[in-house]
């Protein structure tokens, strides 16, 4: 049995559907690359499984339970997390209160807080700096630290290494390989160096036009070449 299972999902804003129907699955422990051309419906899906838009029609699936009609929060406590493309810390809190913020509803908000800690000790270093002084990789860290506070079994990336360096790209695939590695499934929105990602995830859907358009294993992507470049043209293909 899948973990996530999207049956014909339809979504959208207001009356206007961008969704048309997306089939989409995640087993435990795996990671699942979602990549496609600009206004494809990436994160209209990411933001439809994860509550925070409603779905218009079809289904969704986590630990076999139809969470279809559930809200965002609802969501988080079962287990689903979610971390945005923008707007994922506030700014004007220091990484500390970032951190308490996210764990307030855990039992043991200090223990989990040290967790986090000991997996990202950059985040220890700058725990009295405010989020919105961090750099754009200590910052997407904050926000991955702040989604695994409530231990998710799914975690959603939405672009998590959009503007960051060759270096910071790199440790946050290696930090993001490593959280799936412990066990918790991963959805990775892809946009900034495809190549590197889809080398270490194990399945990519295609999405175009509110559609999945193509499902394969990352080297099957890469060795479609000219399928690539017409994908990310202008983009930063490394
Ligand atoms: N809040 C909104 N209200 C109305 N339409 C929206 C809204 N957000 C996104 N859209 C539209 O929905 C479509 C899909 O957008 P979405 O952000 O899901 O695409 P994407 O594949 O994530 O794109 P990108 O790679 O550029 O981030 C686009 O045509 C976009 O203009």
């Amino acid at each position: 049995m899948s973990l996530l299972k999207c049956k014909s999902v339809e979504s959208g804003y207001g009356k206007i559907p961008i969704l048309h129907g997306v089939e989409l699955r995640v087993e435990e422990s795996e990671m699942v690359a979602v990549l496609g051309p600009n206004g494809a419906g990436k994160s209209t899906l990411m933001k439809t499984i994860a509550g925070i838009l409603p779905l218009m029609k079809g289904q969704i699936l986590f630990k076999e339970e139809d969470i279809s009609p559930l809200k965002h929060h609802a969501l988080a406590s079962r287990g689903l997390g979610y971390v945005p493309q923008e707007k994922n810390v506030f700014a004007d809190l220091t990484v500390a209160e970032n951190l308490e913020l996210g764990a307030f509803t855990i039992k043991n908000p200090k223990e989990a807080i040290e967790t986090i800690y000991h997996r990202f000790p950059k985040l220890k270093e700058r725990c009295k700096q405010k989020a919105g002084t961090l750099s754009g990789g200590e910052r997407q860290l904050l926000a991955v630290g702040s989604a695994l506070l409530l231990n998710p079994r799914l975690l959603i990336l939405d672009e998590p290494t959009s503007g960051l360096s060759p270096q910071a790209t790199e440790t946050m695939i290696n930090l993001i390989s490593k959280i799936r590695d412990d066990g918790t499934a991963v959805i990775w929105v892809v946009e900034e160096s495809p190549k590197e990602v889809l080398a270490h995830v194990d399945r990519v859907y295609l999405l175009e036009s509110g559609l999945v358009r193509k499902e394969g294993s990352g080297e099957g992507f890469l060795e479609d070449e000219e399928e690539f470049e017409r994908l990310f043209l202008g983009h930063n293909v490394s």
